[in-house]
């Protein structure tokens, strides 16, 4: 079959997010382009620092704006959009160090004192934020140092929703998987040729016309595989698996959404910040992202490839409610899913009730 000139383009976008992507978690340099204006931003993380930093005079770095709003430089651009990300420049000579103390709020102990530094209104917000939100699709902290070009890799700002774009996600393949759960349940693999993260779902139990439990559950490696006890992940995926098994029939949506959405790496920087007493919504943000930066429509996309239009779904996550309702997925029910808390995840659970609203 040929693809239309709409679906042509969307992948000519989806392949320059991915080549920026993977340009981005090497270290190399990226063009963003907006308005017919280019950004090239070198990743701080990843990047080679010490060549970029020598012999300048000024260094101008791109950060997020929950990252200014730590570092208290937000006031200085009074009528900004408090969702932008922020420019800063500082005097040279720099060094790497000073460059990651300043975007990496791990270190914000160690080093307390930073600056002072300009932060200037940015000319090409548009794609700054589209930088942003590479750098979380990479799993990298959210930060930059602009540089000249010209940049191998070039991306439009507006590639990034290509790159993000649920309804590329086809089923791939399709198997019977006995589970400890249930004996008699099938695992279906979906792929997209936009991102190159695989989902799956396993189908628990005979499906029949009635409407399944359903549960949305995000990629937790720590919670998932080694038990950490400082979530509740773990537990959830064995107690929605059994709780299928006595339903007639249930689909767990096995979603790779690290972290809410920001990647293994990120999400253990965000353990590492509640060592030191942030909880797990400052964390993300301290990091430079959004609180929950998962988008429930792939989980969409898979019931519907899946043939399932309505759901009873387990969670006690309102936005997991409404995300799929907004994609056309219609929820007859929320089943609360009941997990007892230990002393290590006592604190995430109330954060969970009190700061993202979800229910018990
Ligand atoms: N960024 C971040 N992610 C976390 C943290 N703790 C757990 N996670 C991730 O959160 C996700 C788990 O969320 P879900 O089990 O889908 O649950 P939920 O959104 O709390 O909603 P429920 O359906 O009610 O369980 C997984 O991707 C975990 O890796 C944390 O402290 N920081
Ligand atoms: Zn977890």
């Amino acid at each position: 079959m040929n693809d239309s000139p709409q679906d042509e383009a969307k992948k000519v976008a989806a392949r320059r997010a991915a080549r920026a992507i993977d340009a981005l978690r090497r270290g190399w340099l990226i063009g963003v382009k907006a308005n017919g204006e280019i950004l090239n931003l070198l990743p701080v993380e990843t990047g080679d620092l010490d060549s970029s930093l020598a012999d300048k005079d000024q260094v101008s770095l791109l950060i997020s704006a929950s990252r200014a709003d730590t570092l208290k430089l937000l006031n200085q651009l009074a009528a900004a959009d408090p969702l932008l990300p922020v420019q800063i420049t500082l005097d040279g000579p720099v060094t790497a160090e000073e460059v990651i103390a300043i975007v990496d709020p791990v270190l914000d102990m160690r080093h307390p004192m930073k600056g002072p530094f300009r932060s200037e209104a940015l000319n090409n917000p548009v794609a700054a934020k589209a930088a942003m939100e590479l750098a979380r699709h990479g799993g990298l902290l959210p930060a930059f140092i602009i540089t000249d070009g010209p940049a191998e890799d070039l991306v439009m700002a507006s590639d990034v929703a290509a790159y993000a774009d649920s309804s590329a996600l086809i089923m791939s393949a399709h198997a019977k998987l006995p589970v400890a759960a249930n004996a008699n349940a099938h695992i279906y693999g979906f792929r997209s040729d936009a991102d190159a993260t695989d989902h799956i779902a396993l189908v628990v139990g005979e499906r029949d016309d009635s409407t399944p439990v359903v549960r949305l559950h995000s990629e937790c490696l720590t919670g998932d595989v080694l038990g950490s006890l400082k979530c509740d992940c773990g537990p959830q995926l064995h107690s929605a698996l059994d709780q299928m098994s006595e339903a007639k029939w249930g689909v767990l949506l096995y979603l790779r959404q690290e972290g809410r959405g920001i990647g293994l790496i990120n999400k253990l920087r965000a353990y590492a910040l509640q060592d030191q007493g942030f909880d797990t919504v400052d964390a993300n943000q301290r990091l430079g992202f959004a609180i929950d930066a998962r988008d429930f429509g792939i989980a969409a996309r898979m019931l519907e490839l899946l043939g399932i239009a309505n759901v009873k779904l387990l969670t006690n996550n309102p936005e997991k409610v409404e995300g799929l309702e907004r994609c056309g997925i219609a929820v007859e029910e929320r089943l609360p899913v009941k997990i007892a808390a230990n002393p290590h995840n006592e604190f995430y659970l109330d954060t969970k009730r009190d700061r993202t609203g979800h229910k018990l």
